[in-house]
């Protein structure tokens, strides 16, 4: 890897200001899912590793809790620039054990530092009320207060930007975090708790462990001075942290799997739309929870749009993310190939058509060609699951009601998308939809400044803007009586 600044690839865990090994000494070895080589090792932890990190952070909270809000937004504050001035290394890192183009890596580390840097300045507007008193003689008041020591457990996709969203809102209304990245991109995670430790962030506040999951995220669920766990992730492992979090009554988010819909109709503008489709789509080749997942084109514009699209799917550049023009990266290990090809095998079998695409990359590897398919039927799994690859199935509908119910036909409601120019259509749609967050014209949705978040099986709170902090802070109500006026 070349790295200007090569103090920023850490191969330890992090665990109370110290850079840690593995009681065992165990590790894991970590790949480049482009080449397949070896990136280097984290130490693979267990339990007892992870207990150490919440009695460090538990330690760490009275004193971080008691900072004044401007003194953690400066630290912050301080990690933001550095995360910004470092974007050509870290994005350098998460490329090479992630897979994204170095484009979308800067995009990404630049989207984690706009959190913690909006973080920062919503901490310090943590207010509480004062409550109009029924009877004379009392005050009542709300405060809100850090909740305590949170657990995180984040995924492959997005590697620094997830825990960045997450620490931010945490740490600037004064938790502290015990953070299990996925073992598949430890780098980007490390490189981020080394900056927040020259940005000054007290040992123990952040803590960064790795190792076998189900242990680690029982110790999380389970350990009682865990107040909070935050996960981003699949929906199947979302359920079992719920139901394990549930044995302490733990506050919970949980930003889990999506099956957007991306609705195209007759009144919308197409070029605009081919635009929108392959941004959702073929970001991150496909895996991202916000990705277009089943693509819905009105009757009368069907054949221009699926025309236009398989053209523009065409144009995109598969290959390693560190070269020039890479669009679309590889996916991230050997199972996800696997279940795209499943994925699309199942369409093909049941009926649908390839307009481009349906194998894997001339490349080899875990690389798989950008893919559209037609004359797809909601029995497909396509349709049905989260592909999370380079696919998008083309679906014909007829008329707003239709498109609407085949949309909210999922157990998702994550993200959805829509392009029309009519104003009602417009407001009836958005407001139909049975999504947590719906883009109208416009193929890109996440920002800092706006919540971020799922309903139904895609889950539970929301992260960015002025909503976030919530998810971390406690509502504490104070009755006072014996004012005497
Ligand atoms: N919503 C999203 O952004 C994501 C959705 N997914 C979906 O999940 C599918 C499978 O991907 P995976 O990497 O297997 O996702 P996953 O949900 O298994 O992994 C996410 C994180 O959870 C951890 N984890 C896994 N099992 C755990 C357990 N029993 N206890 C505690 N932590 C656990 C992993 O180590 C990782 O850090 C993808 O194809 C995609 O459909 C995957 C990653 C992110
Ligand atoms: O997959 C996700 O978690 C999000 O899509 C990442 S982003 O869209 O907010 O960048």
């Amino acid at each position: 890897m070349k790295l200007t600044d090569t103090a920023l690839f850490r191969q330890h865990a992090y665990i109370n200001g110290q850079w840690v090994d593995a009681d065992s000494g165990a590790t894991l070895s970590v790949d480049n899912p482009a080449t397949g080589a070896s990136l280097g090792t984290v130490p693979s932890m267990g339990a007892v590793e992870t207990r150490r990190a919440i009695d460090a952070a538990s330690a760490a909270f009275p004193l971080w809790a008691a900072k004044t809000a401007k003194e953690r937004a400066n630290i912050l504050s301080r990690w933001a620039d550095l995360i910004t001035q470092n974007v050509e290394d870290l994005a350098q890192l998460m490329t090479n054990e992630q897979g994204k183009p170095l484009a979308e890596a800067r995009g990404e580390i630049l989207s984690g530092a706009a959190y913690i840097q909006w973080f920062a300045e919503e901490g310090r507007r943590v207010y509480g009320d004062i409550i109009p008193q029924p009877r004379s003689g009392q005050r009542l008041l709300v405060v809100k207060q850090p909740v305590g020591v949170c657990g995180a457990i984040t995924p492959w996709n997005f590697p620094s930007s997830m825990i960045a969203r997450k620490a931010g809102a945490a740490l600037a209304v004064g938790c502290t975090l015990v953070v299990k990245p996925s073992d598949l991109t430890p780098f980007s995670a490390l490189a981020l708790a080394e900056l927040a430790e020259r940005a000054g962030l007290p040992a123990g506040v952040l803590n960064i462990v790795f190792g076998d999951a189900p242990p680690i995220g029982d110790e999380l669920c389970f350990n009682p001075k865990v107040k909070k766990i935050t996960f981003t992730g699949s929906t199947a492992v979302g359920k079992l942290l719920l139901g394990k979090a549930a044995q302490t009554v733990k506050k919970v988010s949980m930003e889990l799997g999506g099956n957007a819909p991306f609705i195209v109709f007759d009144d919308a503008d197409i070029d605009a739309a081919v635009a929108g489709a392959i941004l959702s789509k073929y970001r991150n080749a496909g895996q991202t929870c916000v990705c277009a997942n089943r693509v819905f084109v009105q009757d009368g514009i069907y054949d221009a749009f699926a025309e236009k699209f398989t053209v523009a799917v065409k144009a995109l550049k598969v290959g390693n993310g560190l070269d020039a023009g890479t669009t679309t990266g590889p996916l991230i290990d050997d199972r996800a190939l696997a279940k795209v090809e499943r994925m699309v095998a199942d369409a093909t079998d049941k009926g649908a058509t390839v307009l481009t695409g349906g194998h894997k990359h001339a490349l080899g590897g875990r690389f798989y060609e950008p893919t559209v398919l037609a004359n797809v039927t909601p029995d497909m799994a396509v349709i049905r699951d989260e592909i999370f690859g380079p696919v998008a199935p083309l679906v014909r509908f007829k008329d707003e009601a239709e498109v609407i119910q085949l949309a909210n036909d999922t157990d998702y409601g994550l993200a959805a998308y829509f392009y029309a120019r009519d104003l009602g259509r417009v407001w009836r749609v958005a407001e139909a939809l049975e999504y947590g967050m719906v883009a109208i014209n416009d193929g890109a949705i996440a920002t800092e400044v706006a919540p971020f978040g799922g309903v139904k099986q895609s889950g539970m709170g929301r992260e960015g803007s002025k909503y976030g902090v919530d998810d971390y802070v406690q509502i504490k109500f104070l009755a006072m009586g014996g004012i005497g006026a």
